[in-house]
């Protein structure tokens, strides 16, 4: 079997970026690689929007740059600014499916995969700039938009309400996840206990860091906060940027352009919306229905702050609480149990 082309998506807030970003795709493509199945063509980071609201988020202009800054010295990862230019937040499975479908209709246009080089050359996307490399060509197989993230990310399928089951679904069985191992969460455990992750196991690689660094991005705005270094934790025309903009120190001011319970609305709004997502041109869903998860995830933070439900949210839905804690996470409790 000639090997699968892969474009690993990481999405996440990079507020700001770190090293560790970045790093997360150079274990995975070695990973990748090293397996033999797979050739990676591409990677793309995509900033979430501002009204994902989460604590301390500062503008995706300001992210955006930092992101561009620290990929200065990458020859491979690229920046999709599609995301943070959407009138609101994008649901993660709509993200990858832009994606996938810019690939597949780039792919088409140009007389797909085995001729017509200039033509793809000159389909070429912005965070995607080698369609018409001989890397690209050395196989003819389709391109496959996977997520990329962090064993945390993975973890909160599980939180109640913060992911539908179908996208779930999706997200796994249509794309497939790479995820790479971070302290304080047991991403073969978390997906041993999920009957749906177990079913598409085939479809998600973990990657072990072994050179193991837990920066985050709290972290490091701590740092900033309290004044302490950062050098050698982020890279340094970012660490520049932060300081030439006044970005996360003790007296920055948070201009959030709304505010947490909208944002909590918003993000509520755009999971229980019917809208349609458009479909990925090559690969069809598999429409197995999800399985029920017995388990419900343990916390045991104390919420920071509770906001109001919807109101338009349907009897039948579960009623869910959204609340964000100290450390600026987003956590969604449910009074029904997640069905990953
Ligand atoms: N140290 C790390 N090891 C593995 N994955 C990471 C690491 N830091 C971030 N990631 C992953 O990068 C992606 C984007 O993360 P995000 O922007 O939320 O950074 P973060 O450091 O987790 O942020 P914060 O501390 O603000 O919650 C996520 O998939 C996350 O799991
Ligand atoms: N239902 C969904 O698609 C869903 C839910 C929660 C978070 N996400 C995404 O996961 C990422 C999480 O980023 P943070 O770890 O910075 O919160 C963001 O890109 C966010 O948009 C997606």
């Amino acid at each position: 079997m000639p090997p699968a082309k892969v474009v690993l998506l990481a999405c996440g807030s990079y507020n700001p970026p770190t090293n560790l970003h970045f790093r997360m795709f150079e274990v995975a493509r070695d990973h990748l690689h090293r397996l033999g199945n797979h050739i990676v063509v591409g990677g793309v980071i995509s900033p979430v929007h501002d009204k994902y609201g989460k604590k301390e988020l500062v503008a995706s202009t300001h992210r955006v740059k930092m992101l561009q800054l620290g990929l200065e010295t990458s020859n491979w990862i690229h920046l999709s600014d599609w995301e943070c230019n959407q009138p609101g937040w994008t649901r993660t499975l709509e993200v990858l499916r832009y994606h996938q479908n810019q690939i597949n209709d780039a792919m088409q246009s140009s007389g797909g995969e085995s001729n017509n080089k200039r033509a793809r050359q000159e389909k070429n996307l912005p965070w995607l700039p080698n369609l018409g490399t001989d890397e690209v060509d050395s196989v003819n197989t389709p391109i496959q938009v996977k997520l990329l993230c962090g064993g945390d990310l993975l973890e909160s399928f599980g939180t109640p309400g913060l992911w539908r089951d179908e996208d779930i679904k999706c997200v796994v069985g249509d794309h497939g996840i790479v995820v790479i191992t971070r302290a304080g969460s047991d991403a073969c455990k978390f997906i041993y206990e999920s009957d749906m992750l177990t079913k598409y196991m085939n479809n998600i690689t973990i990657v072990t860091e072994w050179i193991t660094n837990d920066i985050s991005s709290t972290k490091i705005r701590r740092a900033f906060r309290r004044g302490d270094s950062v050098k050698y934790l982020i890279n340094e025309a970012v660490e520049q940027y932060i300081r030439s903009h006044g970005l996360y120190s003790s007296t920055a001011k948070y201009e959030s352009v709304i505010s947490k319970s909208d944002s909590s609305e918003i993000m509520l709004s755009a999971l229980n919306s019917s809208a349609s997502i458009p479909k990925m041109i090559i690969t069809e869903p598999d429409h197995a229905e999800p399985e029920q998860r017995t388990k419900k995830p343990k916390t045991n933070r104390r919420p920071k702050k509770v906001s109001p439900v919807s109101n338009e949210i349907e009897e039948s839905e579960p009623k869910v609480k959204i609340e964000i804690r100290d450390n600026g996470t987003i956590e969604v409790i449910s009074d029904k149990e997640t069905t990953v």
